[in-house]
């Protein structure tokens, strides 16, 4: 896959994410501090790793800044892209399968080599849930985004 990475600091476990995905076989498309001559802060990092992703440049994005937190808010404001928070594998696994998350969002200060590792062999193995609900629940954020969706009361 080609895969848009970003991160806002030059820290070791950001190049840590690049080897990672190219051990997996993965074409890797620098964004942000990984990137001469981009624009580093989380906001601008980000949205340059997810705006590929949103006009086809690339299949999904991996973003990252010190909490996570901003280059998952950033990730997200670009159509067509759903950027999950995950600091685990177990929360991973479920962004792919139950969100069909395309933007994996990293906290540089809290991933670790071995960890960073359990969540991306998640991420990769797992695959977007064909259950028509899980499906429903992607489709309303779609419509939402493009300003269709209308309020909803529990069935
Ligand atoms: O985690 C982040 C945003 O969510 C940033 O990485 C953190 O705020 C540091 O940014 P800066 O170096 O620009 O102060």
């Amino acid at each position: 896959m080609r895969i848009a990475v970003s991160s806002d600091m030059d820290e070791p476990v950001a190049g840590q994410v690049v080897d990672e995905l190219r051990r997996r076989g993965h074409t890797v498309l620098s964004y942000g501090a990984l990137r001469p001559g981009d624009r580093k802060d989380w906001a601008w990092s980000a949205e340059a790793a997810a705006r590929a992703v949103a006009d086809g440049t690339a299949d999904q994005a991996v973003v990252c800044c010190w909490t996570g937190t901003g280059a998952s808010i950033a990730a997200n404001k670009l159509p067509g892209v759903r950027a999950a928070l995950c600091a685990d594998a177990y929360t991973a696994r479920g962004a792919r399968r139950w969100n069909d998350a395309n933007a994996l969002a990293l906290s540089l200060r809290s991933v670790s080599g071995p960890v960073l590792g359990e969540i991306l062999d998640a991420w990769f193995d797992a695959a977007a849930s064909e259950d028509a609900d899980d499906r429903d629940n992607v489709a309303h954020l779609a419509e939402v985004e493009a300003g269709v969706a209308r309020g909803g009361r529990d069935r």
